[in-house]
């Protein structure tokens, strides 16, 4: 038996922020990894997702320029070798010097709840350590891709996000099951990195339905013009893959066939909760980490036990894991110590607010904050306003064909943002300006004194002002 402080089941992004914050406030603290340190985000999600989305995004930009030229098509094996050296060729040894380099001891295998501070790592070799912790365990095991139950799916070995952003090479003509985050990002990297055909089987009758329509609406068209066939109100009935990395075909709801190389689920994820001893210590398995807003697991007695990260299910995003897991582990460091614990820094409200997001497509898609429907839903007073980004000057300048929208949800109450959308290219870095104003409840006459730099696309935040009516 070994005991430490603080146990940390999960080295994802979630899991390494919380256990650096915590060895860094002198806690003793041990992280519990049963694949690679650096998590899914590092691996498999974030990090190459966003090195193929890369230069399609400049490609893009390049065919708005005119004067400008790509010589010819992206060459895919140098983006794929690039997205190999951004994933750090899948070896996490960086990661692991990181940790001990910040006075965290890292344990390989995978950990499991076996009751009040009690974590049991099965190793590689089939052994199993228990460890004990003196204070407190952080779950932040992540999530993992859904595959939904249709007839064939499962046996076909299709792609989850994992195959995808890791793809030895690009498919010819590939089919997805999906339109949310993962689905547009996919079908937008894989058709710009030369993918002949790619289909799109979405359920509804919209793209990224938890952002703004047009935000959805104006992803669809771009990839629709870029050569995606999105079938909306469609869906997946049998897929059938007689040979094992051969051709697909999927049988769809409406009564056609689409064939395939490569088949990508991306139907959503679900908190990384099962086999992970959750009964031990009275809580039900295999449903996210339900918290309060210190991160603390609710309906445990005493308190010793948190969740950070997709693990709890609040937002499936890094920043948000990450921003947790600091609330996390500055809050077990003030129960430590029996100091005040309800300091400022300590609870989330970003999450409850809305948390920032920017979906990496072209265009892209910046939100935070509540929709105008949650906004209404709610029961806020909202006065809505909206403004074409190419009527911008700094817009304008950024290309021919370039196209944008920003709406902004207003509180009338109180004069302050609750949501504000982006959607044109290269729009990501516009986001922290909105996140400040709506996180900070900064009212639309102070806003006006921000005064935005001419000519830059930032010049959308006075057009809004200025059709609301300062
Ligand atoms: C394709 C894709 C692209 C994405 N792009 C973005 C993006 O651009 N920006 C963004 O903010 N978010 C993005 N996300 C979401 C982001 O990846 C997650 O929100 C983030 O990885 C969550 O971090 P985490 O630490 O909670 O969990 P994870 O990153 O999932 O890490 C959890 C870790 O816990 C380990 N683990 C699980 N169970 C056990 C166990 N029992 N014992 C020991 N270890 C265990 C796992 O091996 C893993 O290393 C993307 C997701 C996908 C799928
Ligand atoms: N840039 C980013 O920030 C980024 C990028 C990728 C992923 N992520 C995060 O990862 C999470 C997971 O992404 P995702 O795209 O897998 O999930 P998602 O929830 O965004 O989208 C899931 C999609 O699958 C569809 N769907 C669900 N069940 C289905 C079924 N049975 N059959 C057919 N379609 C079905 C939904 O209608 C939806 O279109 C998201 O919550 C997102 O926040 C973030």
């Amino acid at each position: 038996m070994e005991d430490f402080d603080v146990i940390v089941i999960g080295a994802g992004p979630a899991g390494e922020v919380a256990a650096g914050r915590l060895a860094a406030a002198g806690l003793s603290t041990v992280i519990v990894e049963s694949e690679l340190a650096g998590g899914e985000c590092s691996y498999w999600a974030c990090m190459p997702s966003k090195a193929l989305l890369r230069p399609v995004d400049l490609a893009g930009e390049v065919g708005r320029v005119t004067g400008l030229r790509l010589a010819g098509p992206i060459d895919a094996g140098a983006v794929l070798a690039r997205r190999d050296a951004v994933v750090s060729q899948y070896d996490d040894a960086g990661q692991a010097r990181w940790l001990d380099s910040a006075g965290v001891t890292l344990v390989r295998g995978a950990g499991r709840l076996a009751g009040p501070r009690r974590v049991e790592v099965t190793t590689a070799d089939g052994g199993v350590r228990t460890l004990v912790a003196n204070h407190a365990v952080v779950l932040a095991t992540g999530s993992r891709s859904v595959i939904p139950p249709v007839a064939g799916l499962a046996a076909a070995g299709p792609w989850t996000n994992r195959e995808a952003t890791g793809a030895r090479a690009i498919p010819e003509r590939l089919v997805v099951i999906g339109g949310g985050v993962v689905a547009c990002e996919m079908a937008q990297a894989m058709r710009g990195l030369g993918s002949r055909e790619v289909t799109m089987l979405v359920r509804g009758g919209d793209l990224l339905t938890r952002m703004e329509p047009f935000a959805g609406e104006m992803v669809a068209r771009s990839l629709a013009d870029q050569g995606v066939d999105i079938r909306t109100h469609e869906s997946a009935e049998k897929v059938e893959r007689p040979e094992p990395g051969g051709e697909v075909t999927v049988r769809l709801a409406s009564g056609g066939t689409v064939r395939a190389d490569e088949i990508l689920v991306a139907a959503g994820r679900r908190s990384a909760t099962d086999d992970l001893g959750l009964a031990s210590v009275g809580l039900p398995e295999s449903r996210p980490v339900e918290v309060d807003d210190s991160m603390r697991a609710t309906g445990v007695a005493d308190g010793w036990l948190y969740a950070v990260g997709d693990v709890n299910g609040r937002a499936l995003l890094t920043h948000m894991g990450k921003y947790q897991a600091r609330a996390a582990s500055d809050v077990i460091v003030a129960r430590v110590r029996g100091e005040a614990d309800d300091r400022p820094g300590m609870r989330d409200r970003a999450d409850r607010a809305g948390a920032p997001q920017v979906v990496f497509t072209d265009p892209q898609v910046c939100a935070v904050g509540r929709t105008e429907a949650q906004a209404r839903a709610e029961g806020f007073d909202v006065r809505v306003v909206e403004h074409d980004m190419e009527q911008v000057a700094g817009g304008y300048l950024l290309g021919e064909g370039y196209r944008g929208k920003a709406k902004a949800v207003v509180d009338e109450r109180r004069r302050v943002l609750l949501g504000v959308t982006f959607v044109a290219p290269g729009a990501a870095e516009l986001l922290h300006a909105a996140t400040i104003a709506v996180t900070s409840e900064v009212t639309l006459d102070d806003l006006w004194h921000a005064v935005p730099s001419y000519p830059t696309v930032s010049e959308v935040w006075l057009r809004l002002l200025e059709a609301y009516g300062l």
